[in-house]
């Protein structure tokens, strides 16, 4: 027959005392409640004890019962004020009464005969009795006293003084029922004691130390069921939108990309916008489409030499052949502050600082656009950026890697790809993804760098640039449809949010 550790415990302890009360059993075996009553069923249902229950009526003390047994009945309260004076008004007793207890008062002292009362000028006066000056214990005290000392007493036993109901209503007491459990051996239990019961230690981790010792040999191990419910468990985690994010990233590091990072979602206009040859008057630019910071207003431009050229290919082209934009631009406007409106912000940051060529690089960034919020729209919201710059790179390389992030990171089964129009790109593509459930989604914006951005940056080879959108995805792998869940505080969410990759 198999035995729990825990089981067989239990049935050594019973076999002391044959027939035992729960309570003195569950102090014997050191387990807890809950285990020495589960040890009890297993043994019950091998046959090896029996359970007796018997409930049993009792009789509890109340919370009012507990606080006359310390200041005294509300009679014997204000007997003591009349032996002291002899007679009382009603008033009077308000000194050792509280409200509720003065009313029934009278009629209390009158049944037991200690005070005699009278009316005089309208006032109430009670006077003590002969009665009421050798009054003694009375049984109610007595059951007080009793109860007072033991919480709850057998029906029967405060029955043999007094009636139950008047305690009940005087307050003091109330009925209630209590299961009486026993715990008794069988003759199988102790057939089976005889024979002797191997306690052996019960393990429910495999340690090296039991390896290494070769304790493993003596130990029992601790049987599982793992298909029993239990409660849930939440260790801490990622925040499912962070963990998403953190997938992407590491999905690009494993395609070879560098990671651009940056400190602060706060950019010039210069890195926004103007390094990127977008013109001073580009209608994105105004507080419709990007926001601006009101303190400080402005930041600081970079290099001179660098700034310069980004002013000549705004004003003419540089040297590019191009002819510019043809205005005259404002290095003022491009110290403005902005939160950043776009991930290609930090390309351009990237370009000019200097790079490997060949090379990749990617940036995940938080980027912030005024929208009217709803299921589908936030003002901030995260891009993938990124570009390749490599001497003999074509607009088809960039539409074979477009693909490939598409089927890699999106899991898209289709992609479309559209023409579009940025200010920073020639030629210049939408791209749009299949999603099995989504439908189509638009994924992203990209093209080749145009060269009046390149030159200006101090590079001189092709670049296939993009940004994609990636918050629609992050909401499908969540299995959310409101976008404003992925900054949700919702800590059912929060828990139980599961990345579907
Ligand atoms: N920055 C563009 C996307 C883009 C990036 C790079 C090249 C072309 C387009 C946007 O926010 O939509």
């Amino acid at each position: 027959m198999e035995l729990s550790y825990q089981e067989k415990l239990t049935l050594i302890k019973l076999g002391e005392t044959k027939r035992v009360k729960f309570e003195e059993l569950v102090e014997r075996t050191g387990l807890d409640q809950v285990a020495v009553m589960r040890s009890v069923l297993g043994l019950q249902a091998k046959g090896l004890a029996k359970l007796h229950e018997r409930s049993e009526k009792v009789v509890k003390i109340t919370e009012t019962g507990r606080r006359y047994a310390q200041i005294g009945l509300p009679e014997w309260r204000a007997l003591k004020l009349l032996r002291e004076r002899g007679k009382v008004t009603l008033d009077d007793l308000k000194e050792v009464l509280s409200e509720d207890e003065l009313k029934p008062i009278v009629g209390l002292l009158r049944r037991e005969g200690w005070a005699s009362v009278r009316k005089e000028e309208g006032k109430l006066i009670l006077e003590i009795t002969d009665k009421g000056r050798e009054a003694g214990e009375r049984v109610i005290d007595r059951a007080l006293k009793l109860l007072a000392e033991k919480e709850t007493v057998p029906l029967s036993e405060i029955e043999k003084l007094i009636p139950v109901k008047e305690l009940k209503r005087r307050k003091i007491a109330e009925e209630d029922t209590v299961t009486e459990r026993e715990v008794e051996i069988t003759p199988a239990g102790e057939e089976l004691m005889k024979k002797g019961i191997e306690l052996k230690r019960e393990v429910s981790v495999l340690t090296p130390e039991l390896i290494k010792s070769g304790k493993w040999k003596e130990v029992e191990f601790r049987k599982f069921d793992i298909k029993a419910p239990v409660r849930r468990f939440y260790p801490g985690k990622k925040q499912p939108y962070r963990a998403f994010l953190d997938k992407i990233r590491r999905r690009l590091i494993e395609m070879g990309f560098i990671e651009m990072v940056s400190e602060s979602m706060i950019e010039t206009q210069f890195w926004n916008f103007d390094a990127l040859f977008q013109p001073q008057n580009h209608p994105a630019r105004e507080w419709t489409d990007t926001y601006q910071l009101r303190y400080p207003k402005s930041g600081y431009l970079p290099v001179e030499e660098l700034v310069a050229r980004v002013k000549a290919a705004h004003e003419h082209g540089g040297d590019t052949g191009s002819r510019g934009w043809g205005y005259v631009w404002s290095p003022e406007r491009a110290m403005l502050l902005m939160p950043r409106a776009h991930g290609t912000a930090l390309s351009g940051r990237q370009l000019a600082k200097g790079v490997e060529i060949p090379g990749k690089y990617f940036t995940i960034q938080r980027v912030f656009r005024p929208d009217v919020l709803d299921r589908t729209h936030l003002i901030e919201f995260n891009q993938v950026d990124g570009f390749v710059v490599g001497e003999d790179l074509t607009f088809r390389h960039l539409l074979g890697i477009l693909k490939r992030f598409a089927v890699e990171i999106a899991g898209a089964k289709k992609v479309k790809f559209l023409p579009d129009y940025y200010p920073f790109t020639e030629p210049s593509v939408q791209m749009s993804a299949y999603h099995p459930e989504l439908g189509w989604v638009e994924f992203g914006g990209a093209g080749i760098f145009r060269e009046e951005m390149t030159k200006a940056l101090g590079i001189d080879a092709p670049v296939i640039a993009w940004g994609i959108g990636i918050d629609r995805l992050a909401m499908f792998k969540l299995g959310i449809d409101d976008i404003r869940y992925l900054f949700s505080y919702d800590l059912r969410w929060l828990r139980e949010a599961r990345l579907v990759w």
